[in-house]
């Protein structure tokens, strides 16, 4: 008979089927993976050149899914035991018990299997071994080379974050162009802002587990100082897509000016008071909704009104132009 007090017995299947799937969504980290594909999906569009196939533009989101979320998930196993004395990671999945580690590892093993699969045969080879790639980067280069090892883990792993955009391009075009490796340097450049602008609000997480994150190491002010120079670094190579390149035209230009100034200034009042924790984590959620909104701007930029209206501004600014040479 049923316990008058607790649930029925399919309420509570229902309920485990639920935390069961939850646990493994967790294991994937799926809000960062949200913004890999952004930067995926503005690859795909920049490629397309405003001609975006539905179904490239799909099975790469899908296919880049399965291999970050595969990529996490080896990651989640390996820093298990850090994660478990880390207060912001204690309860994933792994650390709390919740999922076994052996099943841990075959669930990674069917996504990057699947992703394989999935980018190989509606996409191209070289998507999919681009996507394969990201994980071994990821998960020997940074998670196991240097995280634990260095101070420079994150600027040289950070490279395995700035992959997806290559994924994106070579699933379009089946190659991977200049223009791919500006996404990529972008990104590469973001990270460092983006993550020792966390770094230095949770320095002493990382201290506590002997990962040498710069802050533990070098300290705030050296941090906010090469947070200052990577941003400007990273400003920088957002041009390139302008020029020399020319793949973006104004909606990009108009936009990347407008959403640089507020990471210019959180940096530079990071780099004034390197103890501000607010400004950090101020700093670091803006990093985000930066990238957001850039790679936004890029896929707007590639569709074709966007194009023809900095054909027609072009246009309007030569004739302007050779109005004032006659004139003088
Ligand atoms: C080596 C490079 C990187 C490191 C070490 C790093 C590290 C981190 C860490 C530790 C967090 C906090 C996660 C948490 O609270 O559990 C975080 C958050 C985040 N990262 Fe990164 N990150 C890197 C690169 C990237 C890249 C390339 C992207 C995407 C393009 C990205 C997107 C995000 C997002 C969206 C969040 C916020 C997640 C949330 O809202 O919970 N990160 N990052
Ligand atoms: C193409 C492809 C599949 C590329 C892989 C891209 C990928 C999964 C990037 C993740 C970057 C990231 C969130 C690092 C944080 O790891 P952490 O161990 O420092 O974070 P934690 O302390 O929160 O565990």
């Amino acid at each position: 008979m049923q316990n008058s007090i607790s649930p029925p017995t399919s309420t509570r299947l229902h309920r485990n089927v639920y935390e069961v799937i939850q646990s493994y969504v967790q294991l994937t980290k799926p809000r960062i993976i949200v913004l890999l594909l952004v930067t995926t999906g503005a690859a795909v569009f920049l490629a397309s050149e405003g001609q975006v196939d539905p179904v490239v533009l799909l099975a790469t989101l899908l296919g880049g899914w399965l291999a970050a979320a595969a990529a996490n998930t080896i990651n989640c196993l390996y820093d298990r035991d850090i994660d478990q004395i880390m207060e912001r990671t204690s309860l994933r999945p792994l650390p709390s018990g919740r999922v076994r580690v052996r099943d841990a590892m075959i669930f990674a093993g069917v996504l990057a299997g699947l992703s394989f699969i999935l980018l190989n045969t509606v996409t191209n080879l070289l998507a999919a071994l681009l996507a394969q790639a990201g994980i071994v980067f990821y998960v020997l280069i940074y998670t196991h080379w240097l995280k634990r090892h260095s101070t420079q883990n994150i600027v040289i792993g950070g490279a395995a974050g700035a992959i997806p955009p290559l994924v994106g391009w070579a699933a379009v075009t089946g190659e991977v162009s200049w223009s791919a490796w500006v996404l990529f340097l972008i990104i590469f450049l973001w990270t460092p802002p983006h993550f020792w602008a966390l770094a230095i609000y949770i320095r002493d997480e990382y201290a506590e587990v002997d990962v040498p994150m710069l802050p533990v190491i070098a300290g705030n002010e050296v941090t906010a100082k090469q947070i200052w120079i990577y941003t400007w670094l990273m400003l920088a190579s957002t041009v390139l897509l302008v020029y020399p390149l020319g793949d973006c035209g104004l909606v990009y230009v108009v936009s990347a000016i407008a959403l640089s100034i507020p990471f210019v200034k959180k940096a530079w009042l990071l780099l004034g008071d390197c103890e501000n924790t607010e400004v950090a984590r101020s700093l670091f959620k803006y990093s985000i909704l930066y990238m957001m909104l850039l790679c936004g701007s890029m896929a707007l930029d590639s569709l074709p009104w966007a194009q023809q209206v900095s054909y027609t501004v072009a246009q309007r600014v030569e004739t302007l132009l050779s109005l004032v040479s006659l004139g003088a």
